[in-house]
């Protein structure tokens, strides 16, 4: 089966009090970060510019932030996760060496085959988690497809 055809099998990880990296701050790390605080991972970001709500985050105390451009070899070996989402595609690369020699599991944002994992759209519900993923060839149509999912759980709470 080629590539990418392939399905993604959804696992489901306690991420609390759990150390995730985020390597850039700009749009894409902003979204991921808000996801990944719902489920209560202690976060550090490491970004030479980020966005102003990913600064109020950290004046909030909510994450931590390193304004700064990443530097090979400082990733913490308890990191549970990586993720690489600078747009420069040779910095994610060296990102995704540095996990690979220290066995961190790591998705790189810019190419799906240095991905260990693929980052969800998710919709949270009470005490319920949907985690919807694609094959990875059409990545608007997961995020229409999360979308009406959206509407139609709010479409039920509000019933
Ligand atoms: C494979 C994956 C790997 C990973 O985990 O990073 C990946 C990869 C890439 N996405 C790209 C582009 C876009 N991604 C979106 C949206 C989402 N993409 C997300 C996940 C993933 N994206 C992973 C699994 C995806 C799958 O199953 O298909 C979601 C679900 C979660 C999230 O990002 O938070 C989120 C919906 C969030 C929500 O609704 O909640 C939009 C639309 C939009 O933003 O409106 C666009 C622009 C339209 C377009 O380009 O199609 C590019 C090209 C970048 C470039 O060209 O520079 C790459 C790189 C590549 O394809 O190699
Ligand atoms: N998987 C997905 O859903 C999508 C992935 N992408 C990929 O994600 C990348 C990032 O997208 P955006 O967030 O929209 O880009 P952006 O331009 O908004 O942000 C890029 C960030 O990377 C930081 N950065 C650049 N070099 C750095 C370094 N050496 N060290 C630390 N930080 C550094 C910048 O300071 C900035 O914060 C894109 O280039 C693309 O490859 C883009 C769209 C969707």
């Amino acid at each position: 089966m080629k590539n990418e055809k392939k399905r993604r099998f959804p696992l489901f990880i306690d991420l609390a009090d759990r150390k995730v990296i985020v390597i850039g701050g700009g749009k894409i790390a902003e979204r991921r970060i808000r996801t990944l605080l719902s489920f209560e991972a202690c976060i550090k970001v490491i970004a030479k510019e980020c966005s102003s709500d990913i600064s109020q985050m950290h004046e909030a105390g909510m994450i931590h932030l390193e304004k700064r451009a990443y530097r090979e070899g400082e990733l913490d070996d308890d990191a549970v996760m990586v993720l690489a989402i600078t747009d420069d595609s040779r910095v994610n690369e060296s990102v995704w060496s540095e996990c690979k020699r220290k066995n961190i599991i790591v998705n790189v944002a810019s190419n799906q085959e240095l991905c260990d994992f693929f980052f969800p759209a998710v919709l949270l519900q009470d005490e319920i988690t949907i985690g919807v993923c694609g094959n990875g060839t059409n990545h608007s149509e997961v995020r229409e497809k999360a979308d009406l999912l959206r509407k139609l759980l709010k479409e039920k709470t509000d019933e």
